[in-house]
């Protein structure tokens, strides 16, 4: 699903007015309905219920004013207030002065009717935030912020109308606070400023609803941003032949470890099983092989030349007699800092010729080195959090945060890569510069381990013979989705990122992939 920032989202608003001729009042009482249905779905029932309305001077004030007619015909007992006297214009204008003529209770200004509002909220069973949507930016004016304040302490359902008031539509910050909703009903399309922290946390459940936009005119719209979600995914996900084989399914390859980590590389190897490949070449130093022989049958180890406990030159040069059996390789996983080998590291990220995902210390040995990416005549994934991305940039993880799109995007496109940016909401930039955002992190996968799970899929996904656009999505969204089914089941803090692989096979089925389409064998 395409995902704009607040100020796109205006400009998509202009073109449907505009170009298609959709007057501004239809989308405006479109909103209003689908808000209302909304309602009415979550308070099961809307007579004789208790709902305050927030409302603010323009058209997000607007869908609030027209809901609230909706509202009273269903015989709702509203409370509404106006926080700005006499600023109305357009649409908002129009459903003020019909609303007017219906005599609901309508309170005018804030301050002469704060201790109203306190003594409505008592007892209220739901507060609406039809304060200010997309034309929000920066901070709220201080008088709008008391009143935010003290409708946050409310007990009442609270329900944001597009955006809840005070968070940044387009960039997700919260200056100071914001209405803490529990629904937020948005119109048309996602927002940016919905999935990014502390945006995010404001919002409660997204409820996206359709108020009439053309497809077309999302389909030409010029933004290259998309929601990761599952249609995306199951466009993507191919059933496996009756016949495959070991072979077909493709294997992979993991390079990394050293004294100081041998888990690192042992969990982006099972990763890479866990979605489907045929089998998978564990290369390490040699010596780690007892510490990691007989740990999973289902790998297969390979000891690697090694110097103080890295793998050295020698070894390097080893690995390229593993690639012949290989579809694709995750490269980095504890593989530590390297000394003496480092050259012949970069020189083998270089020439390999298959799809490789650099991870973990594989970027740390990329710092000053970027230009061995631009070398590569086969697919390239990088995978850093923000602090390894800080680092191979030399800047800071905060400037990484406020330039997220400008930066990541310029990194794949100038370096042909994809760049999965890992946070709580991962960002996926591919080389022509388009973008995927999945908000799927939770605590419970910010651990150390996950990254290289993750890398793990990714490459599971390559050597099954993906393109590397879907490997890497299929990699995030598998990875976040596993992470929300573990989520329910665990406390965050005393899981053990091992066991997220069951959850992986859960996170399959919910992709119908449990013996249906899939298995032909069974007709
Ligand atoms: N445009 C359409 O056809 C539709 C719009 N919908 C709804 O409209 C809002 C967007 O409305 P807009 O009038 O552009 O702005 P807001 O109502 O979000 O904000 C009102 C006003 O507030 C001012 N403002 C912005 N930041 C601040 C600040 N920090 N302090 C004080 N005042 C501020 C600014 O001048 C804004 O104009 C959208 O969210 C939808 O709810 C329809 O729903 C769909 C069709
Ligand atoms: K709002």
């Amino acid at each position: 699903m395409l995902l704009l920032t607040g100020r796109e989202m205006a400009e998509f608003d202009q073109k449907a007015i505009n170009e298609y001729g959709i007057p501004g009042i239809v989308l405006m009482e479109n909103a209003a309905l689908k808000t209302f249905y909304r309602i009415k779905e979550i308070l099961g029932e809307v007579a004789g219920k208790k709902i305050i309305i927030l409302v603010g001077k323009g058209n997000n004030g607007g869908d609030g004013l027209a809901l609230a007619r909706h509202l009273a015909n269903a015989g709702a007992k509203i409370r509404v207030f106006l926080l700005f006297k006499d600023q109305f214009k357009g649409d908002a204008l129009i459903n003020f002065h019909i609303l007017k003529k219906m005599s609901e209770k309508i309170y005018e200004g804030v301050t002469e009717n704060l201790n109203l509002l306190k003594i409505s909220l008592i007892d209220a069973d739901m507060v609406v935030d039809a304060i200010y949507g997309t034309g929000f930016r920066g901070a709220l004016p201080p008088e709008i912020r008391e009143v935010v304040e003290i409708v946050n302490q409310a007990e009442a359902i609270k329900l944001a109308v597009d955006i809840p008031s005070g968070v940044d539509s387009s960039t997700g910050r919260v200056e100071g606070t914001a209405f803490l909703a529990d629904y937020t009903v948005t119109f048309g399309l996602p927002k940016l400023g919905q999935i990014l922290y502390p945006g995010r946390s404001y919002c409660g459940k997204v409820l996206v609803e359709d108020i009439s936009f053309p497809e077309k005119l999302k389909k030409e719209f010029p933004v290259k941003r998309w929601l990761l979600d599952k249609k995306v995914i199951k466009k993507f996900l191919k059933p496996l032949a009756p016949d495959t084989h070991k072979g077909r399914q493709g294997f992979g390859l993991v390079v990394g470890g050293s004294m100081d980590y041998s888990g690192a590389p042992f969990l982006a190897a099972k990763g890479s099983l866990a979605v489907g490949a045929g089998g998978v070449y564990l290369a390490i130093p040699e010596n780690l092989f007892g510490v990691l022989a007989g740990k999973a049958p289902e790998i297969i180890l390979r000891g690697l030349p090694a110097a103080d406990g890295q793998i050295s030159s020698k070894g390097f040069l080893e690995v390229e007699k593993i690639l012949p059996k290989v579809k694709a390789v995750v490269i980095g996983p504890g593989m530590g800092a390297l000394a003496e080998s480092k050259e012949a590291y970069l020189n083998f990220l270089e020439n390999c010729p298959l799809p490789v995902v650099v991870d973990a210390d594989g970027l740390n040995n990329l710092i000053g080195n970027l230009e061995f990416l631009q070398k590569r005549n086969a697919a390239t994934v990088l995978t850093p959090h923000l602090g390894e991305m800080a680092r191979l940039l030399g800047t800071s993880i905060e400037e990484i945060k406020e330039k997220r799109e400008e930066i990541g995007k310029k990194f794949a496109v100038d370096y042909n890569v994809y760049l999965v940016l890992k946070s709580e909401t991962t960002a996926v930039f591919n080389p022509e510069g388009e973008i995927w955002y999945y908000p799927g992190g939770h605590p419970i996968l910010a651990k150390a381990g996950s990254g290289d799970i993750l890398a793990g899929l990714i490459m599971g996904f390559l050597a099954q013979g993906y393109g590397t656009g879907e490997a890497v999505l299929l990699g995030v969204y598998l990875h976040g989705k596993a992470g929300e089914l573990a989520q329910k089941e665990n406390s965050p803090r005393s899981f053990f990122i091992s066991e997220i692989f069951s959850y992986i096979n859960e996170a399959f089925g919910k992709l119908d992939e449990y013996g249906k389409k899939t298995f032909h064998l069974e007709k």
